[in-house]
């Protein structure tokens, strides 16, 4: 295993005097996956964000594998920490291939061009993990939705980093493929990357991650094991409505008060 770790220590981060991150902190630790749940506007975008070192929090540090993000040059940090945002573009109609070859680029040295990344055997076994063969040569701006959020996990897996860090990946596939994803993020962990992600699917989160942080307003206000915090009290602090919480045929099911969230995909 590559053993890669990071950690957030207080975190603090407010817009125009309105705080979003209010000493958040967290550590995933090489071989795990770590969900990051909370209800909408909880901050988990922006805790990721900072993670990853796209934003900078007002106070508190990240340190990626033992080093302060902020001193690693951006070529190393790309090669050790990848990031999926929420909601992510293209800018230009690359072909699929083109795009996953992207997530190569900060392991190759600059006279090999994005023809080498093409090649490369993480960027044909990503292409396979997503199921984007039949799409290779297809433009991304023609894809379906699920079919694009594939394109963008392929570029991030290409990059086989020690840190991957995905933010809601799951949002725009259907209950397989979604399924698909976690299975893929698990062995992402299983080849010894830290891998947190942001999720709404409770049933996803029980049955992929290794543990669970649930933010509110900004704070952590609990974390441990999906089963541990997973539970009708904490659900109904992180998402401001009463909850009841049952696991049938071991399949965790949150129903909120004025409707039911079947927890789909297990
Ligand atoms: N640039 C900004 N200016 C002002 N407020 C912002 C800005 N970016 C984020 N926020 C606010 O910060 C809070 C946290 O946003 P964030 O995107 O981190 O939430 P989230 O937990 O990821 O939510 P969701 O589940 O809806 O994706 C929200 O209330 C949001 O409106």
């Amino acid at each position: 295993m590559s053993g890669g770790s990071i950690a957030a220590r207080g975190l603090s981060l407010a817009y125009g005097g309105c705080s979003v991150l209010d000493g958040a902190g967290l550590t995933a630790f090489g071989g795990e996956v770590v969900g990051v749940l909370g209800a909408n506007g909880a901050g988990k975008s922006t805790l990721l964000r900072c993670l990853a070192g796209v934003q900078a929090a007002d106070a508190g540090q990240v340190v990626l594998s033992g080093a302060r993000v902020e001193t690693l040059p951006p070529r190393v940090r790309a090669q050790r920490l990848g990031y999926l945002p929420q909601r992510p573009r293209a800018e230009w109609a690359l072909s699929v291939t083109q795009v996953a070859a992207l997530g190569r680029l900060p392991h190759l040295p600059w006279w090999q061009g994005s023809e080498t990344a093409r090649r490369a055997p993480e960027v044909i076994s990503a292409l396979s993990a997503c199921h984007l063969e039949p799409f290779a040569n297809r433009p991304v701006d023609t894809l379906s939705g699920g079919e694009f959020a594939r394109a963008m996990l392929a570029r991030l897996l290409a990059g086989r980093h020690d840190v991957v860090i995905a933010d809601e990946p799951v949002a725009d596939l259907d209950p397989p493929h979604a399924v698909d994803v976690m299975r893929i993020l698990a062995s992402e962990a299983a080849r010894g990357a830290a891998v947190l992600v942001a999720l709404h699917d409770l049933a996803l989160a029980d049955r992929f991650c290794d543990r669970v942080i649930v933010l509110a307003q900004g704070r952590v206000i609990a974390q441990g094991r999906p089963r541990a915090i997973l539970e009708a009290g904490v659900l109904a602090r992180a998402y401001g409505a009463p909850c009841s919480v049952a696991r049938i045929d071991g399949q965790l099911l949150a129903r909120f008060d004025g409707g039911t969230s079947a927890q789909d995909g297990s």
